[in-house]
């Protein structure tokens, strides 16, 4: 129900093409009842052979309405499908707007290929509610009132009898057709979603099947979801054609009892014998009008199934909101954490707990810890993809819950171990963390972290494609680029995150010697587990269960024989070992 509230209220901007639409509906039918009953009547009246002068008004209504036909049917779905498609556009740019805010923390809760299901084909179902759901009731409805005010200027009962075909025809079947086919939309809706994840998931992890010999079965639960897919498509066109046929035959039905009618009101003189075969017909062709009345609850379920699809996501409300009016400028790019606890869901235990330190201005702070420690968690918090539940994190002085999400993020430039790389050219790329860089700035960025050399040898150089996700670079060469991208982005607050993963020693240690110049002048937090460089931190922080354990800097933390050391020396005896 508020699915279909929200949707009626997105067209009612378009009430004035909708009634176009509905009128122009209605003339076509008419203009075919019009065809067929100027026809029968020029045929019967022909038969007589009368002066060609008595038939010319006939033959002009019968080339009118030929005309007519056309041309309304063309105007028709050229306003219908304008109409469906200014709705769509509005649907999508709500859609987008709605679930921008929700990205990432609320939207991990979705797959990506069921997200992308909503974001292309239930909008696109929603096409079908105008077209399919809403127009066929009230075309049959205008059909039928001025049809049946036409049949009752020779008899009332000649009215009596459409309405009892078009009642038949546009209530009792789609009933039928809606018990018969109760759950199918629904399970078509869902079936497809499941077929499109399941194919995505493959596609994905196509590698890791064909490695573990598990190709085969999951072609076989691709196969089985598609034959489930197909069983139900089958029997909603069987579905499609029983109701068509049984209109028709409704429709026939209809016909003859208004020629049994006509033929009796003939035997006792109250009808012209010409006029039934265009009675008759113009019956026969009103049913144009109830045809499509069969499919409305199917593709209502459809499209209601959808819409709550697209609804669920619209009504989320984002992890992290925006308060009103606010604009606040950092005093200094101080970063502290005061206590600051936070889990991932209610279910869910600390990532981080009773956390503090504190980043004074060019300072440079270092948290290490095991894998599951919390610390890609300080970077979700800091960048505000999630909201933290108890403490305080102040940028430059104020709580970073004044900050908007986009201007905080303005101020943090970051390099993660997950970094994204779009399927576009590597200049592309690369200007994505600052669109106005000049060619100039974008060769020096990716001089200084070395990926330069790489891309000259590229025959296309920094116009070179790179594959989606970047298939085409290695893990170091990926990094690389985001190590670019953050010396183009230039920003005061420096968030490393594993930054060297994939890099081989000798990159990693020229990468660092940028990395170091880069921190010069700004505030930095590393988060690693390789120790690489944490000399020269102001704090390094041991995270384990989402609590320091540890702190001090690298020389007093060795001292301690704690974690720190333990992971010292095990580096060591690593690099003794190659
Ligand atoms: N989106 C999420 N939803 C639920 N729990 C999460 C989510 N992301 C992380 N966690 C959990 O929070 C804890 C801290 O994770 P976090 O990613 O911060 O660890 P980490 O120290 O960065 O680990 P790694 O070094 O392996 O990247 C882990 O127990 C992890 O399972």
């Amino acid at each position: 129900m508020k699915s279909a509230t929200w949707l009626i209220h997105m067209m009612l901007p378009y009430r004035r093409r909708i009634i176009l639409a509905l009128i122009l509906s209605s003339l076509t039918v008419t203009s075919h009842i019009g065809l067929m009953a100027t026809s029968s009547y020029l045929l019967a009246r022909a038969a007589l052979h009368p002066p060609v002068l008595d038939l010319m008004v006939t033959i002009v209504g019968v080339r009118f309405f030929g005309i007519s036909r056309a041309v309304f049917r063309y105007l028709e779905r050229y306003v219908a499908h304008d109409v469906t498609f200014r709705v769509l556009s509005q649907i999508r740019v709500k859609f987008y707007q709605a679930i921008e805010p929700l990205a990432p923390a609320r939207l991990l809760n979705f797959r990506s290929a069921d997200l992308l299901r909503r974001i292309v084909a239930d909008v696109e179902i929603q096409q079908n509610l105008f077209l399919r759901v809403m127009s066929p009731p009230i075309v049959a409805l205008l059909v039928l009132s001025g049809y049946g005010f036409f049949l009752a200027r020779y008899d009332l009962r000649f009215t009596a009898i459409l309405a009892a075909g078009f009642l038949m025809a546009g209530l009792l079947i789609p009933w039928i057709v809606k018990s018969l086919s109760r759950g199918v939309g629904l399970s078509i809706v869902a079936l497809k979603t499941k077929l499109n994840t399941q194919v995505a998931d493959s596609l994905l992890g196509m590698t890791e099947l064909v490695a573990y010999g598990q190709a085969q079965s999951q072609l076989i639960s691709v196969r089985h979801t598609n034959e489930r897919l197909t069983d139900q498509q089958r029997r909603n066109a069987w579905q499609t054609a029983f109701s068509s046929a049984l209109t028709w035959m409704i429709g026939n039905l209809s016909m003859w009892f208004i020629l049994i009618l006509g033929i009796m009101l003939v035997e006792q003189g109250k009808l012209s014998g010409v006029n039934l075969g265009m009675l008759a017909l113009g019956t026969l062709s009103s049913f144009e009008a109830i045809v499509p009345l069969a499919q409305v609850p199917h593709h209502l379920e459809q499209n209601q199934a959808a819409a709550e699809r697209l609804l669920e996501l619209i009504q989320a409300q984002p992890t992290v909101k925006d308060h009103q009016s606010m604009v606040s400028i950092p005093k200094d790019m101080s970063l502290v954490f005061k206590e600051v606890s936070f889990k991932y869901g209610e279910r869910e235990p600390w990532a981080l707990h009773r956390l503090s330190f504190k980043i004074p201005q060019r300072g440079k702070v270092a948290i290490v810890g095991a894998s599951g420690a919390g610390k890609t968690s300080v970077v979700n918090l800091l960048l505000r993809f999630w909201e933290f539940d108890q403490g305080s994190i102040e940028l430059g002085g104020h709580s970073l819950r004044d900050y908007s999400q986009q201007e905080a993020r303005n101020y943090v430039g970051v390099v993660t171990q997950r970094t994204h790389i779009f399927n576009a050219t590597i200049h592309e790329n690369l200007l994505l963390a600052n669109p106005e860089a000049s060619d100039e700035d974008v060769k020096s960025a990716a001089q200084k972290a070395k990926l330069h050399d790489f891309i000259q040898s590229l025959p296309k150089g920094y116009d070179s494609f790179v594959g989606e996700g970047g298939f085409k670079l290695s893990g170091g060469q990926r990094q690389r680029l985001a190590i670019a991208r953050v010396l183009l982005k230039n920003a005061p607050i420096l968030i490393l995150d594993e930054a060297m993963e994939g890099l081989d020693p000798i990159t990693e240690r020229d990468v660092w010697e940028e990395v170091y110049k880069l921190m010069e002048g700004r505030t930095t937090l590393v988060i690693t587990h390789q120790l690489t460089g944490l000399e020269k931190m102001d704090e390094i922080l041991v995270l384990d269960k989402g609590q320091v354990v540890e702190r001090g800097k690298h020389g007093e933390l060795l001292e301690q024989n704690g974690f720190y050391r333990r992971l010292w020396n095990s580096r060591v005896a690593l690099h003794a070992a190659t």
